[in-house]
């Protein structure tokens, strides 16, 4: 209904490119145009989508669906979506921002009642509030569910079935909906095989290929420098958390199994760091603040391998705090050269309250991996460890590419 636009218009020097097209098609002294200096407006609309505008000296403010947004001039014109500053066919920008001149400041605004159609730096209400900064800020990128062990119980999430994975758009989706909402998804009745998992994961990404290889098989054979490759247990951690961008996916399929043990311990590290978050929010500011390195280093048979990857514990987007990635693995983090004394004792304490909350017994899932039963666990948000065991256990898996995963899940419609 009230498809409504503001539309700016910027005096452009005639040597920028398309510079012709940004003569609108009203002119700043004419009629219906009201001079940007007193520039205000209102209109018979719901309260809530009544849209009230200002001109300041160096941004133009707008309230509109409860929203007051504030735009600075550079990016209302870097923003035009008229033909010659905006590809529509390709979604890219024509414009070349750096010809813009900073000091750039609309002649007159206004808003219309008529879509976009087209020409000017025009731009339909709903687009700004959806990508203004003061939108953004209000929104999660990523909508999940963080859990402990009740919770992801409670929630009773399907495991789906290998067939319908592979051979159905709903149950890649209900699959992907699952694994963007909960950071862990399961397909059942796989063909116990590394080729069979390769193809589980080629439906929905593109394998990451790592030292480890690209698809791999492992057991306690010590084959490589690293305690997976034992019978011991290993605590929850992160994997390559010594990559400079830890792997996104890691696929679990557990191909055999003669002993006792060997259990999977999954544990949401977003519940966890939301709960430092609730009890000290100065600790989990700092645990996202202070820079680690972690570090592989491999000397064991033909592997030689020195990797360090740097980055600080939680990470999160700046402009509305959501987390996006844990980098958890106190087993390879390296030695800490990158804090001063007195800052490191207050990060040990942050990561002392962190580590209590990985660890509460009502946060842990154990699972019993079994042949046929695949694991897609979200690298960047629930950690993983395993019980000791005895006896053969062969697993195999890969490391998927973050990137296309949410390709898959966000062209099947999905919000990731
Ligand atoms: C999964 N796979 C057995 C191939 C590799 C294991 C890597 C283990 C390493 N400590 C880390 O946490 O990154
Ligand atoms: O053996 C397992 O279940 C998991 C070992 C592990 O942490 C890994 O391979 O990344
Ligand atoms: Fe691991």
């Amino acid at each position: 209904m009230w498809c409504r636009s503001l539309a700016c218009l910027f005096k452009v020097p005639c040597q920028l490119s398309g510079s012709a097209r940004h003569r609108s098609p009203w002119l700043p002294r004419g009629r219906g145009t009201i001079p940007a200096a007193v520039a205000r407006c209102h209109h018979t609309a719901p309260e809530s989508l009544k849209c009230a505008w200002q001109l300041h000296g160096d941004h133009l403010e707008l309230r509109y669906a409860n929203t007051l947004m504030r735009f600075d001039f550079v990016w209302l014109r870097d923003h035009c979506r008229s033909a010659s500053c905006y590809n529509a066919k390709t979604n890219q920008r024509s414009l070349d921002t750096a010809s813009v001149d900073l000091g750039i400041k609309p002649k007159a605004v206004r808003v219309d009642e008529a879509r976009p159609d087209g020409h000017v730096t025009r731009y339909g209400l709903e687009w700004l509030v959806k990508n203004s900064y003061e939108g953004q800020k209000q929104q999660v990128m990523h909508p999940r569910i963080f859990w402990n062990a009740e919770i992801y119980r409670q929630a009773q999430v399907p495991s789906v079935d290998c067939r319908s994975f592979l051979e159905t758009d709903e149950g890649l989706k209900e699959f992907l909906q699952n694994f963007l909402l909960y950071g862990i998804a399961f397909v059942e009745n796989v063909a116990p095989t590394k080729e069979d998992t390769e193809i589980l994961a080629e439906r929905i990404s593109l394998i990451r290929e790592t030292i480890y290889g690209r698809m791999w098989y492992f057991t306690s054979d010590f084959s490589r420098g690293d305690t997976a490759y034992t019978k011991l247990a290993l605590d929850r951690h992160t994997d390559t958390t010594y990559f400079q961008e830890p792997c996104g996916i890691q696929v679990f399929h557990c191909l055999k199994h003669e002993g006792t043990g060997g259990r999977t311990l999954l544990v949401d590290g977003f519940y966890a760091a939301e709960q430092v978050l609730r009890q000290a929010p100065e600790q989990f500011e700092l645990l996202t603040k202070v820079p680690l390195k972690h570090e592989y280093v491999e000397n064991v048979g033909d592997c030689h391998n020195h990797m360090i990857g740097v980055g600080p514990v939680l990470n999160v987007y700046p402009w509305n705090n959501e987390l996006y990635l844990i980098r958890y693995n106190n087993y390879d983090r390296a030695v800490i050269n990158t804090v001063p004394y007195d800052v490191v004792h207050r990060w040990y304490a942050a990561h002392r309250t962190l580590t209590a909350e990985l660890r509460r017994p009502e946060n842990e899932l154990w699972v019993k991996l079994k042949p046929g039963k695949a694991l897609f666990i979200d690298n960047w948000r629930v950690l993983h460890g395993r019980e000791a065991f005895t006896g053969y256990r062969q697993l195999c898996g890969c490391y998927l590419t973050r990137d296309d995963v949410l390709n898959t899940a966000r062209v099947l419609g999905l919000q990731a």
